[in-house]
């Protein structure tokens, strides 16, 4: 791929007291990136994190909707979208959460018009967006899903070892997907979430995604049990019963392939993981810990069922690091390189896996 037709990618910035805004900088310090990045935060901001962290970046101010050139090493073009109140490494303050909050409109914008081919996102901290009254917001995903008006979307993290197609990606133990039935809610409110006809809608999505976005052309996906040992026939809870294991068997029917429900436990081993593609882990904790274990800093977070691209990294705002320069690059470069890959073989895709169906 020339540079010149490398995609076009909206890089919001996340919470400007985080990392997000030094890891922009230092993606474009580290070398060219395989996309025409376009940060979407302050400048000046932008600027004064590449100063105090010593990295040699000129922050290019494009304007609202300009293009940005090709790939450069230690050049990075921004859309900008102003603080509202002065930012410091580590300290909170809802005064900014608007500002987070328009980095993703314009970046959602610029997919709709076309004029990003996908966004990549740097981490935001929920809470200081819920403390500022934003109350409900509960994550890009979410916020994703209803910007977008879709019903459902799907959160999956994957490790970059299986972010292409098994033939090509799946090396062993440490390549894994995990997609999440529940996303971010209390733990008390996960059973009662857990639907037949929403895991059905997620389980739809991740099939059709993984065809889509990873060149999977026959996915088989391993479903967790949402209670220890699977519920024990009903005796350590009756979801799988009454909501699971009807949900898979009317879809296996429709044929897709599904193994479960497991014990999570027995689900998150090398034998039970090699014969599969992606799992769905019921929750949050119950499927996140494993993929970070496995992968954490190589990994990205990708957003199914939207009709745009968007990836994001493995980790949140590590405020603890903010400002010293030590947060790893990993997680964002892998997530920037899987949006351009998404956006570039996207379409192409669609098709393969419509004729093969
Ligand atoms: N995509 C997103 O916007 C995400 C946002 N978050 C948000 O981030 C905030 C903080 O969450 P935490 O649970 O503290 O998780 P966190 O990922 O920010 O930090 C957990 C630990 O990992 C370390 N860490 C994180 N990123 C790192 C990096 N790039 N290099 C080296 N070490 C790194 C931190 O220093 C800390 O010790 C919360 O508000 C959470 O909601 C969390 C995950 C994803
Ligand atoms: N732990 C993953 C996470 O919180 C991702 O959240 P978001 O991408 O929906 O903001």
């Amino acid at each position: 791929m020339a540079l010149d037709d490398a995609p076009v990618l909206a890089l919001t910035c996340g919470e400007p007291a985080g990392i997000g805004p030094e890891l922009a900088v230092m993606l474009v310090a580290d070398g060219t990136p395989p996309a025409r990045i376009v940060a979407v935060g302050d400048p000046a901001l932008l600027a004064e994190r590449a100063a105090s962290l010593g990295c040699r970046v000129e922050i290019r101010r494009l304007a609202s909707g300009e293009s940005p050139p090709a790939p450069c090493r230690g050049v990075l073009p921004v859309w900008s979208v102003a603080l509202r109140a002065p930012s410091y490494p580590g300290v909170l303050d809802t005064a900014n959460a608007d500002h987070v909050l328009e980095t993703l409109d314009v970046a959602i914008d610029a997919c709709r018009s076309g004029r990003a081919a996908g966004m990549v996102t740097a981490p935001l901290h929920k809470g200081v967006i819920l403390d500022a009254g934003h109350a409900g917001f509960s994550g890009h995903t979410e916020y994703l899903r209803d910007a977008c008006g879709v019903e459902e979307v799907v959160m999956m993290l994957a490790t970059d070892s299986a972010l292409h197609a098994r033939d090509a990606g799946w090396q062993g133990e440490a390549a894994l997907r995990v997609a999440l039935a529940t996303t971010h809610l209390p733990l008390r409110e996960v059973a009662d979430a857990i639907t037949a006809p929403r895991l059905q809608r997620l389980l739809r999505i991740l099939h059709a995604d993984l065809q889509r976005w990873f060149g999977v052309t026959a996915p088989r996906i391993a479903v967790c049990g949402l209670n220890p040992h699977a519920g024990e026939g009903g005796h350590l809870g009756r979801e799988e019963l009454d909501v699971i294991i009807p949900a898979l068997e009317e879809l296996r029917a429709e044929g897709l392939a599904l193994d479960g429900p497991l014990p999570a436990d027995t689900l998150f081993t090398p034998r039970h993981l090699e014969g599969a593609d992606a799992v769905l882990a019921m929750y949050h904790d119950q499927g996140l810990p494993v993929l970070k274990y496995a992968g954490f800093g190589r990994a990205a977070n990708i957003t199914l069922g939207l009709p745009l691209v968007r990836t994001s990294v493995d980790h949140g705002t590590a405020l603890d690091l903010a400002g010293t320069g030590r947060a790893d690059l990993g997680s964002l470069r892998v997530a920037v390189a899987l949006a351009a890959e998404m956006a570039q073989r996207g379409p192409a895709r669609v098709a393969i896996s419509t004729q093969e169906l």
